[in-house]
């Protein structure tokens, strides 16, 4: 273990589940602090060409996966005597996949939640999701901050925040996940952290369709601070704290997703605005857009909380109700111009 490690957990066995991109490189995240790491994915084939090249065939394929990484498509093999799990899926198998889980973790394994966005109905968080399926709620903690995969995995510095309700949780995975080249910060707001990584996928669609269509950077550089105060004003309203959107997963990761081209949600958008639609981004990339589910949630999340939130609403409106682009960006020019920071307290 190099000088860098010094003072982080040495675990027997950690199981990081999702073999997409974020599981994928979050491999490497964890591998100098365990003996063993056991990747699940679903897709047999993809476990074993693992096993066989030490790549992942469809997602970083040029990435080397830790001598220490051994993948399943088996979940008691992966979930049994952990002494962490990591959760790398995409929000829409999140909930099924912690039940299928849950036989086969120990009661008090700590779990981290690696899954951006808010269930679509229950407007549950992705903790909470986890919590319900695995019990131990003061045991799970939710990761998030501007960590594209595609760098991630290549050690470019980078910064996140885990949150967790337990502040021993939350330092237990600050020490797990973290490096002196990954740095990360620690939180007791799960509620700010989570919510902020949903909507700043949303608004990464809005500024990739904006950018599709033309957009300087002035527009861009409008939409996502408003797209800020849209985020803090979901945050304040779920009980969470409006500075936490201020931070690495709030402005950190709305910045990185609205101007990355490693950005499934900012492509998409532009995508969109060239014509193609959801499903053919998705089944052309084999990657998740968040922001899509994340729209409908956070746009029933708005409604149930009486929230302004009119760049999700426009969101929520291009994708499923059909409004044509330009009469969506003439819906967001005709508000009302307020005060800047309406919808906190202190501006109403
Ligand atoms: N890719 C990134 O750079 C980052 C992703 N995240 C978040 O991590 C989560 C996972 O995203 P990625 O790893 O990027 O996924 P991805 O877009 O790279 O891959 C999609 C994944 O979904 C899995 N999948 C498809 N159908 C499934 C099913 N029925 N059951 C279970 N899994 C299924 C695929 O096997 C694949 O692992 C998302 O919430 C994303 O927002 C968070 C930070 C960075
Ligand atoms: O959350 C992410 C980076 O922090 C990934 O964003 P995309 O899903 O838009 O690629």
């Amino acid at each position: 273990m190099s000088a860098r490690e010094e003072g982080s957990p040495r675990l027997a066995r950690v199981s990081v589940v999702g073999t997409g991109s974020w599981g994928t490189a979050a491999t490497g995240l964890v591998a100098p602090k365990a003996e063993k790491v056991v990747l699940w994915g679903r897709s047999p084939e993809a476990c074993e060409a693992i096993n066989r090249t030490r790549h992942n065939p469809r997602h970083l394929t040029g990435y080397e996966l830790a001598r220490n990484v051994s993948a399943t498509a088996d979940l008691a093999e992966a979930a049994s005597g952990a002494d962490a799990l990591v959760l790398a899926l995409p929000s829409a198998y999140l909930r099924a996949t912690a039940r299928s889980l849950a036989p086969y973790a120990g009661a008090t394994t700590p779990v981290l939640v690696l899954t951006k966005g808010v269930e679509p109905g229950t407007g549950d968080l992705m903790s909470d999701v986890v919590a319900e399926e695995l019990g131990r709620p003061g045991r799970v903690a939710a990761l998030s901050g501007p960590n594209h995969a595609e760098e991630i995995c290549q050690g470019s510095y980078a910064a996140a925040v885990v949150a967790s309700a337990e502040a021993g949780c939350a330092t237990f995975f600050q020490r797990l996940m973290g490096s002196h080249d990954f740095r990360v910060y620690a939180s007791a707001d799960l509620t700010g952290v989570e919510v902020s990584g949903a909507v700043k996928n949303v608004v990464a669609i809005a500024c990739g369709v904006a950018a599709g269509l033309g957009a300087g950077d002035n527009t861009l550089a409008a939409l996502m601070t408003r797209g800020i105060a849209e985020m803090s004003r979901v945050v304040a309203a779920l009980g969470g704290d409006p500075m936490t959107c201020m931070g690495l997963a709030g402005m950190g990761d709305l910045v990185a997703t609205c101007t990355s081209r490693h950005s499934r949600n900012r492509t998409f958008g532009e995508a969109f605005a060239a014509g193609e639609s959801l499903e053919s981004y998705q089944s052309r990339t084999h990657m998740v857009v968040e922001g899509a589910a994340a729209a409908r949630s956070v746009y029933e999340l708005a409604q149930k909380h009486a929230i302004e939130a009119p760049i999700t609403c426009v969101v929520h409106a291009i994708l499923y109700e059909g409004l044509p682009l330009a009469e969506a960006i003439e819906s967001l020019l005709q508000r009302r111009v307020r005060e800047e920071f309406y919808g906190l307290g202190t501006n109403e």
